[in-house]
Formats: C-alpha cells, sequence, structure tokens
C-alpha cells in the first residue's frame, strides 16, 4: 500500500434494518495509525458502523475500502463477511463484551486466534499481558468472576490476539466507573504509542475520546454530522454539540 493512501475509505456508506435505516451517506478516511473517535447520542449508528466494517452487517449501498480490498461494494455486489474480516486484520470488540464465562482468562484470550488457524500463541499472549498486567495474575481465573473493568481487558487482549491491522473497539467503558474507564484507555494510548495500531474507538466521554484519538467523527441520525481534531477540540464545547443533536 502506498505510504499516502488510507487504510480505510468510506463512501456513501448506508446501513438498514428493514424499513429503518441506521447509517446514511456516511463518508471518511482513515490513515494508517490512526485513531478515530466516534460520539453520538444512543441510536445515531455507531454500532451499526463498527459492525458494517467488521463486515457483521452487511450495508444497504456504499463502498468501504480497506487498502485495496473492497469489504463492501454495493454496485460491484461485493459484501465481505466476518471471518474475511478477521482474517484480513479488520477485528471488532464488541459493545457487551462477550466473553465465555465459564473458560479462563488464557482460554478467552487463545479464542482470539482461533480464526487466524495454527501459529503460536505464546507471544501474543505476553503482549497482552505485558499491556494488561492484571490479566497475567489472573489468567486462570473463570472470567465471569472477573470485574467489569477486567472483563473489558480480555475483550480487548482477545481482539488483540488476532493480530488485527485495524481495531474497533464499541462503547469500551460501558457501565465502568470511570477510574477503570480511565485505566482501560490508557492502555489503548500506550498500545497506540508502541504499535501505532490504526483503531476506530466508539466511547460516550469525549473527554477519554479527546485522549485517546487524533480527531472525533459525530455521527448524528446515522448521518456525519461534523467531525473535529481532537488536539483543539474543547470537551465542553463539543458536549454542547453533541446535546443539540
Ligand atoms: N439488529 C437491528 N435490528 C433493527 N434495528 C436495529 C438493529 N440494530 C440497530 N438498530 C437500530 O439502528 C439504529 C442505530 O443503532 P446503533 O446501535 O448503530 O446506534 P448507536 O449509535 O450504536 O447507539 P447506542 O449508543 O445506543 O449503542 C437505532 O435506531 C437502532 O434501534
Amino acid at each position: 500500500m502506498a505510504a499516502n493512501q488510507p487504510v480505510l475509505r468510506v463512501q456513501q456508506l448506508a446501513v438498514s434494518y428493514g424499513g429503518l435505516t441506521a447509517l446514511d451517506d456516511v463518508a471518511f478516511a482513515l490513515a494508517e495509525g490512526e485513531v478515530l473517535g466516534v460520539a453520538g447520542p444512543n441510536g445515531a449508528g455507531k454500532s451499526s458502523l463498527l459492525k458494517a466494517l467488521a463486515g457483521v452487517v452487511r450495508p444497504a449501498a456504499g463502498r468501504v475500502a480497506f487498502g485495496e480490498e473492497p469489504i463492501f461494494d454495493g454496485s460491484a455486489r461485493v459484501a465481505r463477511g466476518p471471518r474475511w474480516a478477521v482474517r484480513h486484520g479488520i477485528v471488532l470488540v464488541p459493545e457487551g463484551r462477550h466473553l465465555f464465562g465459564d473458560l479462563s482468562v488464557e482460554e478467552n484470550l487463545r479464542f482470539g486466534a482461533y480464526l487466524l488457524g495454527a501459529h503460536r500463541y505464546d507471544e501474543d499472549l505476553e503482549r497482552v499481558y505485558t499491556l494488561f498486567p492484571k490479566l497475567r495474575e489472573r489468567r486462570q481465573q473463570k472470567s465471569a468472576t472477573l470485574s467489569g473493568g477486567e472483563q473489558q481487558m480480555v475483550a480487548i487482549g482477545r481482539g488483540l490476539m488476532a493480530r488485527p491491522r485495524l481495531l474497533l473497539l464499541d462503547e469500551m467503558s460501558l457501565g465502568l466507573a470511570p477510574a477503570i474507564a480511565a485505566e482501560v484507555s490508557s492502555a489503548l494510548v500506550r498500545l497506540r504509542e508502541q504499535t501505532g495500531l490504526t483503531m476506530i474507538v466508539v466511547d460516550e466521554s469525549l473527554k477519554r475520546l479527546a485522549r485517546m484519538t487524533s480527531r472525533v467523527l459525530f455521527l448524528a441520525r446515522g448521518r456525519v454530522h461534523s467531525e473535529l481534531d481532537s488536539q483543539g477540540m474543547r470537551v465542553d464545547e463539543a458536549n454542547y454539540l453533541l446535546s443539540s443533536f
């Protein structure tokens, strides 16, 4: 891929569920190593966007390309599914974590590598445990008995075990106390600094998004309302903008 080519290009993307339009005419591009935040009120289409990129939801129209590869092209009738996406490095950490509660932390993490087929997990596991030291202490513990924050760390770790090139994180702070949410987002900032991984992050807190991302896309009623640079973003003003949607 040429250096100036976006790693992800989304054009005129539409998603609908029966008669309900969840996303309409959404367009943006993402450069390699960029971390994009997505904000918007409930029902704005944030999860639908991540699911469409991960091949979990089939768009109604538009085009999505990952590097040179089309993920979806309405006019060419190309629609990739979730297996294709994971194998090509697009990994979704879904809202709600979806862990196997009866399995241990390490078994859940290993599951993230499952779709990649046979490869050595040890180095990947080590990287996850370095990012989230709490998980190393609890590697044999059943996931259901972890705290919410630890479960979220397992969900992110499981995503990392799939060796992502684009990591999609949906509402990772949902239900977490602010201090724990801050701990999880600090880990993502370290991940970004250490690996340069390209990510899209949905989070209800603009303050956390401002720390984690380089720019934030605001969705309202399924459309891109505006986009702000995270560095110069005044969180109070951005919150005011959000409340006006
Ligand atoms: N499987 C589905 N079937 C029908 N409608 C759906 C489905 N999933 C989402 N929707 C609808 O699509 C719209 C966008 O939902 P989506 O979950 O993408 O929004 P969101 O911005 O992630 O919201 P939230 O912040 O509440 O998670 C909403 O009106 C929602 O009710």
